[in-house]
């Protein structure tokens, strides 16, 4: 029997990657996208740096506008507005990518590669204790849930030495030398750490490994557990 030529199109699937700073999220994240697509898988990409809604330049502006506000703005402004101001920008974004870019892309059957997933948000204000750690998880609960996670593992002293240097926000606002970037980035990944055992991610300790080994593993896993090949 054919399939009715009507037929809804098999939904596409949600990629995230996520890690500390510098784990090489965006590295990873870039090369799949352009590999899936040259294979022949639509596939966007989505990252903090993606403002465009599908043929609607209204919206288009819109996501814009609240990308601006967002991460365009200097770094004075964002420590004068507070932690739980920009918990709540964050959800924003991200409920504004899920729900007019993520979702609809999903349902016309284009996979989606998310750089810089929220969970490293979620991992951020679960070490911040003036804000409480339900809350975090709550105003991100309703996101899709991505069928596949890529969780790139390194210490903060290897990521240290790839990225060069960091921003104030990188250190959790605790100081400006290396050691302060080390002791919050080693946080940040305990908590990624507790996030894992819920299970689900594909955890890659990447601490020795080459740009081209942990690109074979991810698509040796896309092809494992998504059937994607590229
Ligand atoms: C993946 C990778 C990145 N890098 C460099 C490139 C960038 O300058 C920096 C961070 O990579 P990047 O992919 O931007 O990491 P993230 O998105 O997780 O913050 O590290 C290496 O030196 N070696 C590597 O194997």
């Amino acid at each position: 029997m054919t399939a009715p030529s009507h037929a809804e199109p098999a939904p596409g699937r949600e990629i995230t990657v996520t890690g500390i700073d510098g784990a090489g999220k965006t590295t990873l994240a870039e090369r799949l996208h352009q590999a899936l697509n040259d294979a022949g898988h639509r596939t966007i990409l989505v990252g903090k740096h993606s403002t465009d809604v599908p043929m609607d330049a209204e919206l288009s502006e819109y996501v814009d506008r609240l990308n601006a506000l967002v991460y365009r703005r200097d770094a004075r402004v964002a420590q004068a507005c507070g932690d739980h101001y920009w918990l709540l920008a964050l959800a924003a974004w991200y409920t504004l990518q899920d729900q007019l870019v993520i979702r609809p892309a999903l349902a016309e059957g284009t996979h989606v590669i998310l750089d810089n997933a929220h969970h490293k948000i979620l991992a951020r204000y679960a070490v911040n204790p003036e804000v409480p750690t339900r809350l975090a998880e709550q105003v991100f609960a309703h996101l899709t849930k991505p069928d596949l996670v890529f969780f790139l593992r390194i210490s903060a002293r290897e990521a240290l030495a790839r990225k060069g240097s960091f921003t104030s926000l990188e250190t959790g606002h605790s100081g400006e030398g290396d050691e302060d970037f080390i002791r919050y980035q080693d946080t940040v990944l305990r908590q990624l750490r507790s996030q894992e055992l819920q299970g689900g991610w594909l955890s890659l300790d990447v601490t020795e490994m080459s740009r081209d080994q942990v690109f074979k593993t991810a698509t040796e896993a896309l092809a494992d557990r998504l059937h994607l090949s590229v």
